[in-house]
């Protein structure tokens, strides 16, 4: 059973599990935080770790320095870094009540919902909307334009 603590008032904190790469922080990473924490009391991040990094180039930032920059902002209140071999590890860890996937992060909601159901945890998987449209809010963006300009 989906157990979705939506007031945040009260007692019961609710936590919210934010989760991507962060290579190379930029503002986009910021309204995705900020949106993810509006959805809660507490925001929790994943930082994915490099080895777990298949659907795009590996990151520039090593593991450990992308988590310390991460956990240095100030919205954020605990991160860590992923497990290297299963996703729902750290979820054990978590517990979140609420999991905040970016406007362009591949899952399909339903199937997280339910495979977070079968493995006994009680967990909303909702999506931040909105992505900030700015000349260098992407990660790949920056990268492509440090390569352009040294060429
Ligand atoms: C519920 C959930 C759990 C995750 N757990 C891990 C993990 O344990 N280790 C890891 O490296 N990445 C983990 N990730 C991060 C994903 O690997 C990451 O979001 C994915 O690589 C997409 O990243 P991007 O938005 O930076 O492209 C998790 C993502 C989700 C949604
Ligand atoms: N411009 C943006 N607006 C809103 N959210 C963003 C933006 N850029 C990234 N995010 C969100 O931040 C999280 C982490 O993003 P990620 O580490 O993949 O950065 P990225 O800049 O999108 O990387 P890349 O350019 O390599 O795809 C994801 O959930 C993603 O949806």
């Amino acid at each position: 059973m989906l157990v979705y603590r939506m007031q945040h008032t009260g007692d019961v904190l609710v936590r919210v599990l934010a989760t991507g790469t962060f290579d190379l922080l930029h503002p986009g990473h910021i309204l995705y935080l900020s949106e993810a924490k509006k959805m809660g009391d507490e925001l929790y991040v994943i930082v994915a770790r490099e080895s777990m990094i298949r659907h795009k180039p590996k990151p520039i930032i090593p593991d450990e320095q992308r988590l310390e920059m991460v956990s240095s902002l100030k919205i954020v209140d605990k991160a860590i870094l992923g497990s290297d071999s299963d996703i729902f590890l750290p979820i054990k860890q978590i517990q979140p009540d609420i999991i905040a996937l970016g406007y362009d992060q591949g899952f399909d909601i339903q199937q997280l919902e339910k495979d977070l159901c079968d493995k006994g945890f009680a967990c909303k998987v909702v999506r931040v909307g909105d992505s900030l449209s700015c000349p260098l809010c992407s990660s790949g963006k920056i990268i492509k334009k440090i390569l352009e300009r040294y060429k």
